[in-house]
Formats: structure tokens, sequence, C-alpha cells
């Protein structure tokens, strides 16, 4: 692995990235150059990743974050994957991409996108082996390539349809409330909760959002408030604890936020204090949104419940800031994600539009087509 750095002093850092939308995740060809946004906002690393133990190091350790991210890179780690196969045959190799996708799917247990990737990566394996019987493993190789960048491709477009179905849901002066980082650094492009916060800016509507700052990895103030920032948008930085007093005072028209997956019920699973939030939005009136790419609505988990949530290492809570802020020896609870149950979801923004309640049914539906 390499490192690409350009880190560069605070003040001159916003020219040098200065409206430029920022990819976490560049295929070149041999290798996955991946933006490091453990850095940000300090400091800007794109990491070249040679090997699938390199991208399976950048998932778990959350150098690459958010759910269709972490899914588009252990695309990309099969594909590099693929290269260290030394047999000939067609069966040695399909087991081999099996077993590289195996190892990936251990890198994070919550996003589903993660198995949503490698299923296509190992489906579209099967597909090339009878596609071209008696063809080469370069071929194959090939052929894997080309589907992780086209999941890659496809989310671009996959976020900007969210961003386009949310829009009517927005008026212009609005306030909306976000969480964790559901951006274009968690996404091929857009975000899936900010997408529509691009798109109204695209369409001259001026939107106030507020971004929780998602303790205890600081999603929301080191990545939302420096992509929203970058890109001119209106956005004011909140401590997670002061949700509840910008809603009281009547600052907060909407929230809207990501998922890591949604259950066949409806329930969600997004970043810790999600919950807190939806809980929070009913209280006050105010629409709960989710927006969700259909590689994230996982219908073969029934409810909520049955979602696996990460607990993540102790330090990430008693030194987030750099130093430690609790004794040492202390116990600590440190689950990264949260789920919200369906009954404080207003609704699910996907590509193909907006599904209400009843979810089940409705989320189904979806699928049909
Ligand atoms: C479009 S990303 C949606 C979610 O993945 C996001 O809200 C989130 O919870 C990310 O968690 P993270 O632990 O940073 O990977």
């Amino acid at each position: 692995m390499s490192e690409n750095k350009e880190s560069l002093p605070a003040s001159s850092r916003k020219s040098a990235v200065s409206r430029q939308a920022l990819s976490s995740l560049v295929w070149k060809g041999n290798h996955l150059s991946m933006l490091d946004q453990r850095l940000l906002p300090e400091t800007i690393v794109m990491l070249d990743l040679f090997t699938t133990e390199e991208v399976w190091d950048g998932i778990h350790a959350m150098k690459v974050r958010g759910a269709p991210a972490i899914g588009m890179a252990a695309a990309y780690g099969v594909v590099l994957g693929t290269t260290s196969y030394r047999g000939t045959d067609a069966a040695g190799w399909l087991e081999h991409v099996h077993a590289v996708c195996g190892h990936l799917a251990t890198s994070r247990p919550t996003a589903v996108n993660l198995f949503w990737a490698l299923d296509r990566m190992k489906k579209r394996a099967g597909e090339l082996i009878t596609e071209a019987e008696g063809g080469q493993i370069e071929d194959w190789n090939a052929g894997l390539e080309c589907e992780a960048m086209a999941i890659q491709a496809e989310d671009e477009e996959v976020c900007r349809q969210i961003g386009i179905h949310a829009l009517p849901l927005f008026e212009d002066g609005m306030g909306v409330l976000t969480h964790c980082n559901a951006g274009g650094l968690a996404t091929a492009k857009y975000g899936t909760a900010l997408a529509p916060m691009y798109l109204a800016q695209e369409n001259g509507i001026h939107l106030k959002v507020f971004a929780d700052e998602t303790r205890p990895v600081l999603q929301g103030a080191r990545l939302t408030a420096f992509e929203l920032q970058q890109a001119g948008i209106d956005i004011t930085l909140l401590c997670d604890n002061m949700a509840g007093m910008v809603m009281a005072k009547g600052w907060v028209q909407a929230v809207i936020v990501g998922t890591d997956r949604v259950a066949a019920n409806g329930d969600v699973a997004n970043k810790i204090g999600t919950y807190s939030l939806a809980v929070l939005a009913k209280a006050h009136g105010i629409p709960f949104y989710v927006a969700s790419p259909l590689s994230t609505i996982d219908l073969k988990t029934a409810t909520g419940a049955d979602i696996p949530i990460e607990e993540r290492p102790a330090e990430e809570v008693t030194e987030s800031f750099g130093k430690r802020t609790a004794p040492q020896g202390i116990k600590v609870y440190n689950p990264a994600f949260d789920v919200t149950p369906h009954e404080y979801v207003t609704a699910i923004i996907t590509e193909k539009g907006i599904v209400q309640a009843p979810f089940n049914e409705n989320l189904t539906a979806l699928f049909a087509d």
C-alpha cells in the first residue's frame, strides 16, 4: 500500500479542494485509490491499495465508510483478489472468487450493501464462466472488473434519482437536519440523504442544513460539514444533544438520514443516534425521512431485531478527541448503529420513488417490477 498525501495547512487546504467533490474510491486499472476518510477534514490522503487484504482493512478500519461506498470498495477488493489466482480451470477460479468474497464479507457486519455487492460479484462470476465456456481466466477477471465499475457508475445515478424523488418534499428556506454522513463521501456521488440538498442547490432551492456531529466517530462534523461547506450549501454544525432544542425552536422542518440496512418491515438501521432523532422528530411533529437505495433494502431480514449491530472499540468513546476523556478502565458500550422502528419513519426515499407504510407490502412491491 502506498500513500498519496495532500496534507495541507488549514488555511491553504480550502483553495486546494475548493468546490471539488472528493471521490472516496477511484479505480486505477490495477489498484484502488481510496480516500482515507479518517483524516478528513484536516488531511487529504489517497491510499493506493493493491490487495484484497488492504481493501478488507480499509473497510474494517473505516478508511472507507458509508454503506454504498463499503459495497463498492468490496467489489474492487474482489477484482484485486482475482489476480492472485494461479490455476487455469473455471471451477477453481469460481471457488477462489467465492473465497475472496467470503473473506471480504467479514470486514463489517451491518451495512447490507457489502453483502449485496459481494453477492452480485459472485453471481457475475458464475455467469461469466457459463457465457464464455472455454474462455481465459483473464477474460473472466476483466468481466468482474467491469461489474465492479458498473456498481460504482450505477450508484451515482441511483443517488441522483433519490435526490430527484426527494426534492418535492423540500421547500425554499426549509431547515433540514441530518445525522452521520450519507453524502458524496459515502457513495459514488451526491449521497443518499444529502442528494436532495445537492439537487436543491442545482435547482436554486435554498435549504438550511443542520448536521449532528455524530459521536463518537464524528462523521457529521468531519465529513458532512466538510462536504456541504465545500459545496457552498448553508450548513450549521450541532452537537448530537442539541437536536431537541433546535427542533423546539422551530428551526427544523424535516429530518433526513441515510441507512445501512432496511428490514422488510421498514425498520431502519443507521448510525447510532438516529433512533433518538426519530423519537425527537415525532415528538415535535417533524417528518422523519430515510433515503435508501434498493441495494440497502434487505427483504431477507424480517425486522430490525434481526440486523447485526456492530460494536466498536472502547477507545472511540474514550479517546476520540485525540486525548483521553474518561477514566482508565471504565466500562464502555459502543454500538456503531441503532434501529429505528418503522413506526417512526414517515417515508423511505428510494431511486424508484417514495415508499410509505405499510412498509412490508410496499417494499416488497418495489422489487416486484
Ligand atoms: C449513504 S451512507 C448511509 C449510512 O451508511 C450512514 O448513515 C452510516 O451510518 C455510516 O456509518 P459508518 O459507520 O460511518 O460506515
